[in-house]
């Protein structure tokens, strides 16, 4: 069985030369290289298409990559098999735009679901969890202020609040690295600001490494510790957010293309 323990030195997520072809004409990710460490917040902008979305699902391999290496603790993602990558996958949390919830089952039902890839496929399917695992769901689910719809459905939240349930979904598989595509997208400035919070004190706090699609340049510039800036499935920037100057966002976005904004909660 591949050890997928982590080597010493290795960085926490290394993407080394990655390539991926949809369908053979312009590449959707071109030759893409970068690490990451423990607990950095990295923001990734860019226009609509740069290959965003793509590059977050080659690294827990929703899709494959044609090309170029993603390595988790010094681990090639691509060679694993099927169990190795869903221990692999299962230290890493994903947070998506539309919430990805099973909208007619409650609050803890679906930040229990995050514990699902640590279990076997029966214990899974018949919805065994420990108490231990329904204690940490709690804890979470209080933590992120939703203390008083943990036996809600789902489909009876706001935006914001099922946005918090993604996270505490995340949150309870105790994930090294966070993916979050877009995960403000669909929610108004206040809403955005909680969430946004939110993910800064959980990489703070808890030292988790954060990915986080944007669309918003503020937002990036508020919360992360580095940006990328992807166009044309390449990295055109990847620096501090004080380094991000109004030629460098020109270069990312296009420059006949302003960035994009939000009017953002203070
Ligand atoms: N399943 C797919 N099949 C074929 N092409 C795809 C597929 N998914 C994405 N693409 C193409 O790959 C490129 C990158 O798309 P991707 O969704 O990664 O960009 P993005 O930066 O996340 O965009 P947005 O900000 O609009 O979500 C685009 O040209 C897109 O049309």
């Amino acid at each position: 069985m591949t050890q997928i323990s982590q080597l010493p030195g290795a960085p926490l997520l290394e993407v080394s030369h990655v390539m991926k072809n949809y369908d053979g004409t312009r590449p959707a990710l071109d030759d893409i290289s970068f690490s990451i460490g423990k607990g950095e917040f990295v923001a990734v902008i860019g226009p609509s298409g740069a290959g965003k979305s793509t590059l977050l699902r080659c690294i827990n391999r929703m899709i494959d990559v044609s090309d170029g290496e993603v390595r988790f603790e010094g681990v090639s993602v691509s060679q694993l098999n099927r169990r190795d990558l869903k221990k692999v996958r299962s230290k890493i949390g994903m947070i998506f735009q539309h919430y990805n919830l099973v909208e007619r089952l409650t609050v803890i039902e679906n930040v229990l679901h995050g514990r699902l890839g640590s279990k076997s496929t029966l214990s899974g399917a018949l919805g065994r969890y420990s108490r231990d695992e329904k204690r940490q769901a709690m804890e979470l689910i209080s933590m992120l202020g939703l203390a008083e719809h943990v036996y809600q459905r789902c489909d009876r939240l706001s935006g914001g609040q099922k946005q918090r349930v993604g996270i505490a979904r995340a949150l309870v598989q105790d994930p090294k690295v966070i993916l979050c595509d877009e995960p403000i997208a669909s929610l108004d400035p206040n809403a955005s600001k909680v969430i946004m919070e939110q993910l800064k004190r959980f990489s703070n706090e808890m030292h988790i490494s954060l990915i986080v699609n944007l669309h918003q340049v503020d937002v990036a510039l508020r919360y992360s510790d580095r940006i990328l800036g992807v166009n044309k499935g390449r990295i055109v920037f990847d620096g501090r957010p004080s380094e991000l100057s109004p030629e460098r966002i020109a270069e990312i976005y296009g420059t006949e293309l302003s960035a994009p904004r939000v009017r953002y909660a203070s």
